[in-house]
């Protein structure tokens, strides 16, 4: 690793190894929804018990984020980001082979527990090595691979066709098998991490910190303008797309399972291509708040076609793909060149301590307005709550996308903080 190449190749197959790495990490994340019938069916569980499953990821990382984050700015992305593999890996065995519901609760618990700070430790890598420029397309990149893997998890059940004709465990243990891919891709990174930093080459690791409670309050407006704004799209996109809105899709717009289905994956298949793209745009151009705002007005539009007009269900599907395409592609990114390198798992530790409560008061909202307004394929009109609900909420977000772009996003303000 001592020629002129290898230099400028390394930040690459550090992000090849960090897309490999959130790719099986984001498929055990959507493993449980395709077994869930089986789990039903040969093991007795309830639909309480299925959703404990995956409700037991966000719980705890309301609280526990933040300490990955601090994890993160005290021992170094490569460290967490090996360390916290493992614990998925951990996590998506025990899950696997757990003979009973609660040895599955603890597995999906500890998993969650690992998968948050590690998605966090990514990011930060790719900050580090992308910090000349670039840094949007490569975490864009890196973040529709991850995209592909839930996207893999969607399409298990017609790829793996004769483990899932085996029962629920086959499918999980695959699952495993993944988490077990992106604990080798983790393993990877952080020995070339190691090799490069030997050698020099690798990027200005950020001086650890001690933590200060009160630092968190120093955080620039625009960073609390992103932090809502992440709060409140999150919650929307992901209580919308991963809970209700096959369900909403079969009961107001008529589709069978396997339709509405399909329509929802078209979502992370749109995200696969357009979020390096529009990453690479952003970077190109050194803006990001205008298209930030741009990707966040889209949703409560999307969402108001879908509830409003009699249009095509392909158009607010398309709409919410550019979203959850743009948003993230841009909203990572940002938040890098919003605070300080040291201070980077931090704050998006504290993004995520909010935007989990979110998701998961998002879901227990949007179910609670559904059951008391009696919403089902008899009564598609009670749906209507929920989706002014998720409307103003997109509403608001937006509002705080349009807030950050004309407070700290002008094309002055982002020529300063454009580093590429
Ligand atoms: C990068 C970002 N990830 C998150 O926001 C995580 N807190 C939640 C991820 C849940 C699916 N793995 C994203 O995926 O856009």
């Amino acid at each position: 690793m001592n020629d002129k190449l290898s230099s400028r190749a390394l930040p690459w197959l550090v992000c090849a190894l960090v897309a490999a790495a959130l790719y099986g990490n984001y498929y055990v994340y959507d493993s449980i929804g395709p077994v869930a019938d089986a789990l039903q069916r040969q093991r007795g569980f309830s639909d309480t018990q299925v959703g404990l499953l995956n409700a037991i990821y966000n719980l705890p990382n309301v609280v526990l984020i933040l300490l990955g984050g601090m994890l993160v700015d005290r021992f170094g992305a490569a460290r967490v980001t090996l360390w916290t593999a493992a614990v998925c890996l951990a996590g998506a065995v025990l899950t696997a082979l757990s003979p009973d519901f609660f040895g599955m609760a603890a597995g999906r618990l500890l998993f969650g527990i690992g998968a948050e700070t590690f998605s966090i430790a990514t990011l930060a890598v790719l900050a580090q090595y992308f910090v000349g420029g670039n840094v949007a397309f490569a975490m864009g990149l890196a973040l529709s691979i991850g995209r592909l893997g839930s996207f893999s998890s969607d399409m298990s059940p017609t790829w793996f066709a004769a483990a899932y004709a085996q029962g629920w465990q086959p499918p999980l243990l695959i699952a495993a098998g993944m988490a077990a891919t992106s604990f080798g891709a983790a393993l990877l990174y952080w020995w070339l991490d190691r090799r490069a930093a030997s050698s020099g080459k690798g990027p200005a690791v950020p001086q650890a910190q001690p933590f200060v409670l009160r630092d968190l309050l120093h955080f620039g407006k625009a960073y609390w303008y992103l932090l809502t704004l992440c709060v409140l799209w999150y919650s929307v996109i992901l209580a919308f797309r991963s809970t209700f809105s096959i369900k909403y899709f079969q009961h107001v717009h008529g589709l069978d399972l396997a339709t509405a289905g399909a329509m929802n994956s078209y979502v992370f298949l749109a995200a696969v291509f357009a979020t390096p793209a529009f990453g690479w745009l952003c970077d190109r151009i050194g803006r990001y708040a205008p298209f930030l705002a741009f990707g966040a007005v889209l949703l409560p539009v999307a969402m108001a076609v879908m509830t409003l007009t009699s249009a095509s269900l392909w158009v607010s599907t398309a709409l919410i793909g550019v979203s959850f395409s743009l948003v993230p592609a841009v909203m990572w990114p940002l938040a890098s060149k919003l605070v300080a390198p040291a201070r980077f798992g931090t704050a998006i530790g504290l993004m995520w301590v909010a935007q989990n409560a979110g998701i998961g008061a998002a879901n227990l909202v949007a179910g609670w307005l559904n059951d008391r307004a009696g919403a089902s394929a008899q009564n598609p009109a009670g749906y209507e709550p929920m989706m002014l609900f998720f409307g103003l909420a997109g509403v608001v977000g937006a509002a705080f996308a349009l807030m950050l772009w004309f407070t700290a996003g002008r094309r002055a303000h982002e020529a300063v903080t454009h580093r590429g």
